[in-house]
């Protein structure tokens, strides 16, 4: 659907060469909501506007459902970017159009006949809650609501691919939710596959099936996000993962348990099915051993419960060791933490 293959883009500025992007490739299918997270300066905005063709590569190329667009003429470009909308941060609209212009614009653009853009535009403001919009003007909307504005604007088009650069990073938390589950809907009933760019990962978590995190111009790890967030490699993985599930143990904790020979530390992890069978009432009956549960966490993640446990076991040095294979045969991953 999407393939870039080992892409560099450097630009040029007041003499100095900028490499933004380093041999970056993936590979988007149809239907996937992709995220590409990382820190600001990463490349990401860079490499979401290579799939638009705003931005060229500088080397590698871009295939967007199987098109060369490097190869295209103008006219043929303007053609297949007909398949992609775009939402922006900031919304873009025009200001001085009421809500159902700004949705119009492309449909105009395309000189669509008077009636097609009624009606098409007519369908957006139903999809997206605008209805009782169409009048305003964006001034008069909320950050939310322009957003809205921004994907009906968008798909107004009917485009096979929407790109998402930082949608929600202007939004609250709760409106935030709501936008995300607009896509999520858009996705589905359109069957639209969306790359999405942030620096949130709970962006990532709610509504993407695979990720990509970005770093200097280069992506780091990539993956189903299920595996990246429960097995994250890359230290910025696993700090951006952190960010929605707390798996580590306060250092005044560790501190305590220093005091405490004897006594071993495990971090398990617990995913899908496993995540509700009563391991550790099993382990306490089988084994000569206490367990005391320091901390404990469950997140869903693409329907599924990804749980983390942090165990303190204390018995024979042995019998922990039984204990631990134990927890590994019911299908729970088991990692010593030293203290
Ligand atoms: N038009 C440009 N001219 C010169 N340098 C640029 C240009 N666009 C991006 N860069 C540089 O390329 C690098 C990557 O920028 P990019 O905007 O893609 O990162 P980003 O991950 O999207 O960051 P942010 O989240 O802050 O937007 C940065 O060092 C940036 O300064």
């Amino acid at each position: 659907m999407i393939e870039l293959r080992d892409i560099y883009k450097t630009f040029e500025r007041k003499g100095q060469s900028i490499e933004a992007l380093r041999g970056v490739s993936l590979h988007v299918d149809k239907g996937d909501i992709y995220g590409v997270i990382g820190y600001s300066g990463a490349g990401k905005s860079t490499l979401i506007r290579l799939v638009n063709y705003l931005e060229r590569p500088t080397g590698g190329e871009v295939l967007v459902e199987g098109e060369p667009l490097a190869e295209y003429n103008p006219a043929q470009l303007r053609a297949a970017k007909k398949k992609i909308g775009m939402i922006f941060q900031h919304f873009n609209l025009l200001e001085s159009k009421t809500v159902f212009d700004n949705i119009a614009i492309p449909l105009v653009l395309l000189k669509r006949s008077k009636k097609e853009i009624q009606d098409r535009v007519t369908e957006l403001l139903k999809f997206t809650g605008l209805e009782d919009k169409a009048k305003s003007y964006p001034k008069e909307l909320s950050g939310g609501q322009k957003q809205r504005v921004g994907i009906a604007r968008a798909l107004a088009t009917n485009p096979s691919i929407l790109l998402c650069d930082e949608a929600t990073s202007a939004l609250d938390p709760q409106t935030t939710k709501s936008i995300l589950e607009l896509l999520k809907k858009i996705n589905k009933e359109y069957n639209i596959t969306i790359m999405i760019i942030t620096h949130e990962m709970a962006v990532i978590q709610q509504i993407c099936n695979k990720v990509a995190v970005m770093e200097q111009g280069e992506i780091i790890e990539q993956g189903k996000v299920l595996d990246v967030f429960g097995s994250p490699h890359h230290p910025t993985t696993q700090s951006f993962v952190q960010t929605v599930i707390h798996n580590s143990v306060p250092q005044s904790v560790l501190n305590t348990l220093k005091a405490e020979p004897g006594r071993r530390l495990f971090r398990l992890k617990f995913v899908g099915g496993t995540a509700s069978e009563p391991i550790i009432n099993s382990l306490i009956r089988r084994f000569e051993i206490n367990a005391n549960i320091l901390f404990a966490n469950m997140t869903e993640i693409q329907q599924t419960t990804l749980g983390t446990m942090i165990l303190q076991l204390n018995g024979e040095h042995t019998v922990i060791d039984q204990a631990a294979a134990f927890i590994v045969s019911q299908g729970v991953e088991i990692q010593e933490v030293e203290v």
